[in-house]
């Protein structure tokens, strides 16, 4: 949401294929989900940009690359780093949700420069239904409201960031929502 109130182009971009996908009288279903692809892609950009801490404990010691990882040592992987390497994404410090519009996995398909769910045995358990949820609820926002910022919180988003297993923004977003379904009013009582 913080990303969409900041892109105009983004937050259009997602209303035009809600329009086209749902129109103005109905909410959103399960079945719509598959059809959002461009909701798809801010989402999968998104986590790109702010994502969850993976780590791994060596339960032997072994050799990475040219470092030797003693038994024991808790390895966090800066996946922070990788999603935001310029080998790997053009102008890696955008919010460009296109570059995720064609299919796209993460994990090892994506040669591990996509991680927000760990890779191998132990990734998140949750993906298929976190990615739902996220997805869900997202579109049931922005297909039923218009938001905008709230006054006195400058008009632009601040993504300061704090440091946790979850990096969680600073300042959290204050978002006024308005009613966009006006046609159906009965559709939000
Ligand atoms: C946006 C939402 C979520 C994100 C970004 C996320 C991310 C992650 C990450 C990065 C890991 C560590 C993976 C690794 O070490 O390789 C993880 C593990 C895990 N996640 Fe999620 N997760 C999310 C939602 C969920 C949900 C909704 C569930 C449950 C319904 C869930 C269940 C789990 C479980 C059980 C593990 C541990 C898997 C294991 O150690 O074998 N996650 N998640």
């Amino acid at each position: 949401m913080s990303e969409l109130l900041n892109s105009d182009k983004a937050m259009k971009s997602v209303k035009r294929e809600l329009d086209k996908m749902l129109g103005l009288d109905s909410l959103v279903k399960d079945h719509h989900l598959r059809n959002l692809k461009y909701l798809d892609a801010v989402i999968k950009e998104t986590c790109r940009l702010h994502l969850a801490l993976v780590t791994r404990t060596a339960n032997q010691t072994c050799t990475v690359g040219e470092f030797t990882v003693p038994q024991g040592t808790e390895v966090v992987v800066n996946g922070w780093a990788i999603h935001r390497d310029h080998q790997f994404w053009d102008e890696p410090s955008d919010f460009r949700p296109e570059r995720f519009l064609d299919d796209f996995m993460g994990g090892g398909s994506s040669g591990f420069r996509y991680i927000p769910f760990g890779s191998g045995r132990r990734s998140c358990a949750g993906v298929h239904s976190a990615e739902r949820l996220m997805k869900y609820v997202l579109a049931s926002f922005l297909h039923c409201f218009e938001w905008k910022l709230a006054d006195g919180e400058g008009g632009v988003v601040d993504f300061a960031d704090e440091f946790a297993l979850l990096i969680k923004k600073k300042r959290p977003l204050i978002a006024v929502p308005t009613p966009r379904l006006l046609a159906r009013p009965e559709l939000l009582a």
